[in-house]
């Protein structure tokens, strides 16, 4: 009898699920739920209540939402039966995080709370703690805490702790009465078990936890701020699950929510990012993997722990148990291109797009594919939702260098793209630099899957080959490998995620290779773009904070509104 398992990847604006075949890694069948709230970054669901600058938040009933609806979709798609499935995965974007009161229930579900901003769920991308961010890197440095060094130098304010002490420094009363502070990850999990498990890839890369140290010491949390003296014992305290292992089984109160049988086997919960690895086939080191979506992440094995300036963290056995694994990032990649086609894009290019049957960013890649490399003389700094590596700084915005009058949008579309392929070039050549080899490049995600004529430039960029996954919900097929590792064998399903890799596992046969013309101009072209990060980023011109000062002050003067 065939045996299924089901991945739930949850994105930045939807949850996707999909059903796949254990043995062969055969997609049957795949559903997405867009969430109802989507992402809230201007106003409380009540519509009223303002938000403040780089606030950005999501709502947890939409993440029971994405179960109700695309389980049972895939199900019925499929016309599986429910007791065919041995196992089922997730993975989340992270740091994405929310407080909770004793009984799991989100403090925004509660009529207390539900119109203060801070009892919602603080998506990844929520920059707003970048001063607590700040001060943490800041008094770490001083004490000289080792474990900076684990995360390329610094803590990024989209991370944990920076996002716990914004909570009790604005709204002391949530961080009062949150009985935990829990990954949206691990809440999942917590509603399919009905047990609060943490999985060690969000505690590793963003909650400073390590597997021999643990978290960071009181002292160090006194130091931030005494309140802060026992968040680990206060709000952290449930246990710390290795990836690769069970979380529980599905309760009879999540079987009436997904349509699944009680007793299937779940899986400790994952990061969108990390759980791709394994889905496309890479489970040794040298082999960077980018995962492309609404921001970019790099994820890469190592057989040693090495600093690397600016990197999002280094964890032992956070990707692939028995190694290391090394993660960086771009905060703003599709994001880039979705402000483009909202903002600056004029109504023209939207009728002609519709007469063709075709996206904006379909007809804006079509347009720019025509220009030869660096014939709009335009350059880029991809900074749109600040650095994330290397920089490691959300306080950073974008550039735009070399428009005239002339300029057209798909010359800045294209521009916008190439600025992505030169941070993702600055972050390889900085791993390399600091001894964790780089020898082939992979992709996947939504971009990787629809872009092609992107996907080639970063081949140019780079000058390497790119490999493209072969699903196309690499992270969702992930987390369903991961779902059959926690069935196990003695369910009909694996006994390691290597092993599950190399069945399920893959990329397409079709590669990308560079160019050789092109590389030579984006060779030139990249020159100059690492000397702008440099001005810009590394403390030469501050303009960018100025700016940001002074648009904070402005906007707070400027409404009676409740700001947050
Ligand atoms: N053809 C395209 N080329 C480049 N970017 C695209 C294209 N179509 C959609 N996008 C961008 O891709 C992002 C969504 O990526 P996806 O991987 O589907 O989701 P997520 O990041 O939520 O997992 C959006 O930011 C959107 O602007
Ligand atoms: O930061 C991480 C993983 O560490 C991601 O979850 C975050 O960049 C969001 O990913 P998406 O762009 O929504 O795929």
């Amino acid at each position: 009898m065939v045996k299924y398992t089901i991945g739930v990847d949850y994105g930045t604006q939807s949850g996707r699920a999909v059903l796949v075949e254990v043995g062969t890694g055969k997609e049957v069948a795949t559903a997405v739920k867009e969430y109802t709230h989507g992402v809230m970054d201007e106003f409380l669901p009540d519509g009223k209540t303002k938000l403040g600058i780089d606030w950005a938040l999501q709502h947890p009933a939409d993440y029971l939402e994405v179960l109700q609806c695309t389980i049972p979709e895939v199900l019925k798609k499929a016309n599986v039966s429910p007791d065919h499935v041995i196992g089922l995965g997730i993975d989340f974007t992270a740091c994405t995080v929310l407080p909770i009161d004793c009984n799991g229930t989100p403090l925004c579900m509660t009529a207390e709370f539900s119109s203060n901003p801070h009892s919602y769920v603080k998506l990844w991308k929520h920059h707003a703690a970048q001063e607590e961010a700040n001060r943490l890197n800041e008094i770490a440095e001083k004490r000289g805490e080792i474990f900076l060094q684990r995360y390329g130098g610094k803590i990024s304010s989209e991370w944990m702790f920076p996002k716990l002490w914004q909570i009790l420094n604005e709204a002391p009363e949530i961080y009062q009465a949150a009985d935990q502070m829990v990954e949206a990850a691990d809440w999942v999990i917590y509603q399919l078990t009905g047990e609060l498990k943490r999985n060690s890839c969000t505690a590793g890369y963003k909650a400073i936890w390590h597997k021999q140290d643990g978290y960071p010491s009181r002292e160090f949390f006194k130091a931030l701020d005494p309140r802060l003296e026992n968040v680990v014992e206060e709000k952290l305290s449930s246990t710390i699950v290795p990836i690769g292992s069970k979380a529980g089984e599905i309760t009879e109160k999540a079987a009436k929510l997904t349509g699944l049988c009680a007793g299937t086997a779940v899986a400790v919960a994952n990061v969108d990012a990390h759980v791709s690895l394994p889905a496309v086939g890479i489970t040794e080191p040298g082999k960077l993997l980018m995962i492309m979506g609404t921001s970019t992440c790099h994820i890469l094995l190592g057989d040693e722990e090495k600093v690397v300036p600016g990197m999002c963290g280094v964890v032992e056995d956070g990707v692939i148990p028995g190694f290391m694994g090394y993660e960086a990032g771009q905060s703003c990649v599709g994001d880039h291109f979705e402000w483009f086609t909202e903002n600056c894009v004029p109504s023209s290019y939207y009728e002609e797009a519709n007469q063709l049957g075709i996206s904006i960013h379909q007809l804006l890649t079509d347009k720019a594919s025509t220009l030869q490399v660096g014939e709009s003389g335009l350059l880029a700094l991809d900074w749109w939702n600040g650095n994330r590596s290397t920089l490691v700084d959300a306080d950073l915005t974008g550039v735009l260098l070399g428009a005239t009058l002339l300029t057209k949008p798909e010359e800045i579309y294209r521009a916008l793209i190439e600025a992505t392929a030169f941070g993702t070039k600055m972050i390889v050549e900085t791993f390399r630099k600091y001894g964790v080899p780089i020898n082939e490049v992979y992709a996947c995600g939504g971009i990787a899957e629809k872009n092609a004529f992107m996907m080639q430039i970063y081949s140019d960029v780079l000058n390497m080959d790119v490999k493209i996954s072969a699903s196309s919900q690499t992270p969702a097929l992930g987390s369903a490998m991961f779902g059959a590792v926690a069935a196990g064998i003695e369910r009909g399903g694996y006994e390691s995620i290597s092993a599950a890799a190399k069945d399920m596992g893959g990329v397409k046969e079709a590669i990308y290779q560079p160019i050789k013309e092109n590389v030579e101009v984006y060779d030139q072209l990249y020159k100059e773009y690492a000397r702008l990060y440099d001005y810009f980023g590394r403390g030469e011109n501050n303009v960018m904070k100025v700016l940001k000062q002074i648009k904070s002050r402005s906007s707070q003067s400027n409404k009676g509104e409740t700001v947050c």
